[in-house]
């Protein structure tokens, strides 16, 4: 269990999350939904113990963020690319090199089992094809690709992923999201995704949490009255549209 006890963040004087009171239960698919600037990023970054909010605790099964990161296996996909594309190596390598020997180009042989399950991974992807390709060669959309088989391919307990969607085109947002939820129930992992394509999240999460410097709510997407929550979130002459499943207008990109 994640639990966030009345924390608080300020930057330069700015209140930039205030009293964020919530728990995140294992196994949990949730969604961070909010304008830009409402502190999303900002609330993950806490989880991650990459910045100490200046008020409140996150606390991880009990622990600190740092102590649970050293224990238990986390996969973050940030908003910004954190592989460097210049290194002259090919997606399969890029695959292979755990997190913490990225700077460095040495590369050794992996053993056969983890090549296998890189490939099984590139091949959840789709991006099979690709993986005798070196970096530089790589459109936005596969890049993105190779970054969240990264994730998987950890095993985490735990993922969170910043606005994963951005380069994916529709097709692909629809498999990722399918992707996530079958992993979730596979192997109970917690996924954290900050999103702003509430249309979408609405379909696949267990919980959409609305951040707006506040929380606005964590509820149930089914649950949530989604007039009040743009009015709360984006202003008052903001209409949200959720696409049902099913939808006529969703079919054409429908994957299985
Ligand atoms: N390192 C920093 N120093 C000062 N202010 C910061 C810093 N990081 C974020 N902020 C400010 O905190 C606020 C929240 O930023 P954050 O990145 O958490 O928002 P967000 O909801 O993720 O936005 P977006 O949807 O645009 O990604 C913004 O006003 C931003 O300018």
């Amino acid at each position: 269990m994640i639990e966030f006890r009345n924390v608080s963040l300020i930057f330069d004087k700015k209140i930039v999350l205030n009293g964020i009171d919530t728990t995140i239960k294992k196994g949990e698919f949730v969604s961070i939904i909010g304008p830009n600037g409402a502190g999303k990023t900002s609330l993950i970054k806490i989880l991650l113990g990459l910045i100490k909010p200046t008020k409140g605790i996150v606390l991880i099964e009990g622990l600190t963020p740092k102590e649970y990161i050293s224990k238990h296996k986390v996969s973050y996909l940030p908003q910004q690319t954190s592989i460097n594309w210049s290194m002259p190596l090919r997606v399969i390598d890029i695959m292979l090199i755990e997190e913490n020997l990225r700077a460095f180009t040495v590369f050794k042989k992996p053993k056969k089992h983890l090549i296998q399950k890189a490939r099984q991974v590139l091949d959840l992807f789709g991006i099979l094809d690709i993986e005798n390709k070196y970096l530089k060669e790589l459109s936005g959309g596969q890049k993105q690709r190779v970054e969240l088989g990264r994730c998987l391919l950890k095993d985490p307990e735990i993922l969170v992923l910043d606005e994963p969607n951005t380069a994916l085109d529709t097709v692909f947002n629809e498999k990722m999201y399918n992707i996530l939820v079958e992993e979730k129930l596979k192997n109970n992992i917690t996924i954290i995704l900050v999103s702003h394509d509430i249309g979408a999240v609405s379909r696949f999460v267990d919980r959409i949490m609305c951040l707006n410097i506040k929380l606005h709510c964590s509820e149930k997407p089914e649950n949530i009255d989604y007039v009040k929550l743009a009015s709360a979130l984006y202003g008052s002459t903001t209409n949200i549209v959720i696409h049902k499943n099913g939808c006529r207008s969703c079919q054409f990109y429908k994957t299985q």
